[in-house]
């Protein structure tokens, strides 16, 4: 399984998911600063990813100055990368909490070291949990629909929508999964067509268009995606593109199903109103790999998520258990 980050002790190493499937590189980081520019430029991507990286960027803010005032600033460098994923506000918070008061300890760098690692090996212990639950609603064999990338490229390993996939095929009743292109940073295309080839998994690549005709001639049976918000009422933030795939999948009557860690359910967002949309450079959809695909200062929009209601979705699954509309993250609400 491909890991997109690696802790090295002295540095973090991030695999750039910009420059895949074609060519594997890491890149080396040793401040968290480069962190914060990882994640805002997109070397690391996914909701949980980010959060798992961010943690790690505080460790190397710490190797380089203890103060808390050098912490604070730290925090904030990596608050600011990227908006929308509650999960690198949730890993800030994480550190904060653990380390508590900075001054009072005999060498932070250290005590935030282990924080991120046990955070880190937490979220690929949520991702199979979110699995095994995923899998255990869905009966049969299975035809399924995925937008965007929420493997291991997204994830500490495994993934969420994907890592109920992956517990599919383990179960042998995984049939096909069509993945989406998912335009414009084709995380879909490039990164999880990838995935699934490295571990044999059946997967077609099918463009972002292509998800009602799938429903309209019963390919798929269920679509499952991932999620980088989740506010109070169990509105959903994702990738852009994906309330679209909500719509038709309610028209169609297939189960739409989001997968989740619990750091990624935000309590204190009301509702999808309320989740920050990122807005990224136009330039990510006027150009593909470098190279106009329009005539330039054509005018582009590039809102990278946006929000599906609650009403749309079949079950929200977490590593605590499955969760139905009208949503209540208080208690693990698990099916027969
Ligand atoms: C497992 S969460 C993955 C989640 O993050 C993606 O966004 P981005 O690639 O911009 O970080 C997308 O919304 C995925 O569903």
């Amino acid at each position: 399984m491909v890991e997109a980050i690696i802790w090295k002790n002295t540095h973090l190493e991030l695999l750039d998911q910009r420059v895949l499937p074609f060519e594997s590189r890491y890149e080396t980081l040793h401040t968290a600063v480069e962190t914060a520019n990882a994640i805002r430029s997109m070397v690391v991507r996914g909701a949980p990813a980010i959060g798992v990286t961010a943690a790690y960027g505080l460790v190397l803010a710490l190797r380089q100055d203890p103060s808390p005032a050098a912490f604070a600033e730290a925090c904030d460098v990596l608050a600011e990368s990227r908006p929308t994923a509650v999960n690198l506000f949730d890993a800030i918070e994480y550190m904060k909490t653990g380390l508590g008061d900075l001054e009072a300890l005999a060498n932070p760098a250290e005590k935030a070291e282990s924080l991120a690692i046990a955070y880190h090996q937490d979220d690929l212990q949520k991702n199979h949990a979110i699995g095994k639950h995923g899998a255990s609603v869905l009966d049969g064999q299975r035809n399924v629909l995925t937008h965007c990338n929420t493997g291991s490229l997204a994830t500490s390993g495994w993934g969420t929508a994907l890592g109920i996939i992956r517990q599919l095929h383990r179960e042998n009743r995984l049939n096909m999964i069509y993945a989406d292109e998912t335009r414009p940073f084709l995380q879909g295309a490039r990164l999880t067509v990838w995935e699934c080839r490295q571990d044999g998994l059946p997967v077609k690549l099918v463009t972002d268009g292509m998800g009602g005709y799938l429903m309209n001639e019963d390919m798929v049976d269920c679509v499952i995606v991932g999620a980088d918000r989740i506010a109070a009422n169990g509105d959903a933030a994702n990738k852009i593109g994906t309330s679209m795939l909500a719509m038709a999948a309610k028209f169609h009557d297939i189960p739409f199903i989001v997968a989740a860690p619990t750091t990624t359910i935000d309590r204190r967002t009301p509702s999808g109103k309320d989740i920050p949309i990122e807005q990224r450079p136009t330039t990510e959809v006027s150009h593909v790999r470098g190279q106009a695909i329009v005539e330039e200062d054509t005018a582009c929009m590039n809102p990278a998520f946006d929000v599906t209601p609650a009403s749309l979705i079949s079950a929200i699954i977490t590593e605590e258990g499955v969760f139905r509309y009208p949503y209540d993250f208080s208690k693990a609400a698990k099916q027969a």
